[in-house]
């Protein structure tokens, strides 16, 4: 197996720190599960959470059921799988499907466009897997209480279709128990976003057809040379070299190198590496990117360094500014995974928890109690249609899409960072718009600027903007949401969640003194085109 990680940047730092961390044994303590490598106030934490690094010894017996499932499946002529889940219990296999080339729907979305799409094609077709490890996240039950209902309209029993995924003992597991639906328990000594190589990578992909029996081959392949305690070990270089750009630098665009069939990894490296540094104000925060994107560019001076990742023989035309890592798949997994838990003990930082995550779903309740969603807006922005001001920092005057870029570029200060909050339909007509904004505003206000989808990225980098370094700016967009979907057995529907979730993390963003834009337009690939045309060229 080859795996390289190349590494431009301070070299000899770099060597140093990998140095320190070959002396302290650190890469083999890591796989021999010692608890003790964060510190005294980590160390409960992760003598629940080091699970990662041995599972590769159930995975056969688990990939062979979820096999016979799948064959089963194919019989009663079942051939969409739909994924519920958010965070670490969608992203991996949204990686491995997409590396495969087969389909798999992924449902992280409260929009109930979205929802209304995963749900009303082909439901004869369909088998629903729904993943939770805490078994109580409200999107992933919501979605279930949808599909349960969808089934049963149609006269399918939904024992027969629906799968879940997740730790033993939880309340979604005897949820499932009491229906008959499937199980699949998960190591309850893994966290969710180191989950990928567990049942919650697993199980949806082969279900949808992706090969897992190599990813988990390569992934075990790998161990060795990741648990050595050598100065060669690509994943101590990786952190090492992830470590040299803390704290004056908060953030690394992550994009993917061409080779035959993207995974879109940048996404799951994004919830990885966010999720786990971003606390007690420091941390990294990758941004995914595109390899058109100007972050990528060979001429890019900008202040966002570059990490680049694919396969083996797929770094030719790589920046020399870019850290590199290549590897097969299965490998890159454990890598990174690796590599995080290494970066939480270069930062002092416990890469295990996830302690801001929950202030955002709790204010998202209260708002659900106190208004069942709906935000009143505090002003309108002229635009060729309707788009009310839902929150502005104070002093801010904003008329029309010119006026909002105005604004931001007042807003965001050199040292900070910008981030698109698109609550809308991620498969919608301004995903694409988007990101071709999200591009315009890196090269135009020279800062870092990342996209996410709301709720998707309240699971991923949401713990980085509201633990992480207080630097972020934040946009939020949002449509009407309609038509709306109920969700079975709750007061309020889709909308009036999705809604409450957006209005829940502004209150948690601004409590925190960080500016908050958000707006909600009719048509917002319109508005989004008309911020691309109102002028985001050169500041
Ligand atoms: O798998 P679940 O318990 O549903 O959790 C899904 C996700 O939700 C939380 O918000 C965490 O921050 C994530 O780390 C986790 O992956």
């Amino acid at each position: 197996m080859t795996i390289e990680v190349r590494t431009p940047r301070g070299g000899a730092a770099v060597d140093r720190v990998v140095e320190q961390l070959v002396g302290e044994r650190v890469a083999s303590r890591i796989f021999a599960q010692d608890a003790t490598l964060w510190g005294a106030d980590a160390e409960a934490e992760a003598q629940i959470r080091l699970g990662w690094t041995d599972v590769f010894d159930g995975a056969d017996a688990l990939i062979s059921e979820a096999l016979d499932f799948r064959s089963q499946l194919a019989a009663a002529g079942v051939d969409r799988i739909v994924l519920c889940g958010m965070g670490g219990s969608s992203l991996a296999p949204e990686v491995m499907t997409r590396a495969a080339q087969v389909r798999l729907v992924v449902l992280d979305s409260t929009h109930p466009v979205q929802v209304r799409r995963a749900v009303e094609t082909d439901l004869q077709r369909t088998a629903v897997v729904v993943s939770s490890k805490s078994g109580s996240t409200i999107e992933t039950r919501s979605h279930l209480a949808v599909f349960e209902r969808a089934f049963a309209d149609a006269g399918i029993d939904p024992a027969d279709r629906i799968a879940v995924v997740t730790d033993p003992g939880s309340a979604l597991e005897s949820h499932a128990r009491e229906r008959g639906e499937r199980v699949f328990l998960a190591d309850p000594h893994v966290g969710g976003r180191y989950s990928a190589l567990t049942a919650f990578g697993l199980v949806p992909s082969a279900l949808a057809g992706a090969d897992v029996e190599t990813i988990v081959a390569d992934a075990g392949a790998a161990v060795q040379t990741v648990a050595a305690d050598d100065a060669g070990n690509p994943a101590l270089r990786l952190a090492a070299a992830l470590a040299q750009l803390t704290p004056e630098i908060i953030t690394t665009a992550v994009a993917e190198m061409a080779h035959g069939s993207a995974w879109g990894l940048a996404d799951w490296i994004e919830q990885l590496i966010a999720e786990s540094t971003g606390k007690n104000g420091r941390g990294l925060l990758p941004i995914a990117v595109r390899a058109e994107d100007p972050e990528v560019d060979s001429s890019y001076s900008g202040p966002v360094p570059l990490t680049l990742v694919g396969p083996r023989g797929s770094a030719a035309s790589a920046p020399e500014r870019a850290v590199v890592v290549t590897a097969p798949l299965g490998a890159q997994l454990l890598i990174w995974e690796v590599a995080t838990a290494v970066l939480g003990r270069l930062l002092a930082i416990d890469p295990f928890d996830q302690p801001d995550v929950e202030s955002a779903k709790v204010a998202a309740r209260e708002v659900m109690g106190a208004s069942a969603g709906s935000a009143p807006a505090i002003g309108t922005l002229s635009s060729g249609s309707p788009v009310s001001l839902l929150a502005a920092p104070s002093g801010s005057v904003l008329t029309n899409a010119a006026s909002l870029l105005a604004a931001l570029r007042e807003t965001v200060g050199p040292e900070d960072y910008l981030v698109v909050q698109a609550y809308l339909d991620r498969e919608g007509p301004a995903a694409a718009p988007l990101a071709d904004l999200r591009a315009r505003l890196a090269a135009a206000l020279g800062v870092p600027v990342a996209l996410g989808f709301g709720p998707r990225y309240l699971h991923s980098t949401g713990q980085f903007h509201k633990g992480g370094p207080r630097r972020g700016v934040f946009v939020q967009v949002l449509d009407d949401a309609s038509p709306d979907l109920e969700i079975p057995g709750a007061e309020g529907g889709f909308a009036a969640l999705l809604s409450a979730q957006a209005q829940g993390d502004r209150e948690v963003l601004a409590g925190a003194g960080r500016p908050v834009f958000a707006l909600r337009a009719a048509d917002p690939a319109e508005l989004v085109n008309e911020l691309l045309s109102a002028g985001v060229t050169g500041a």
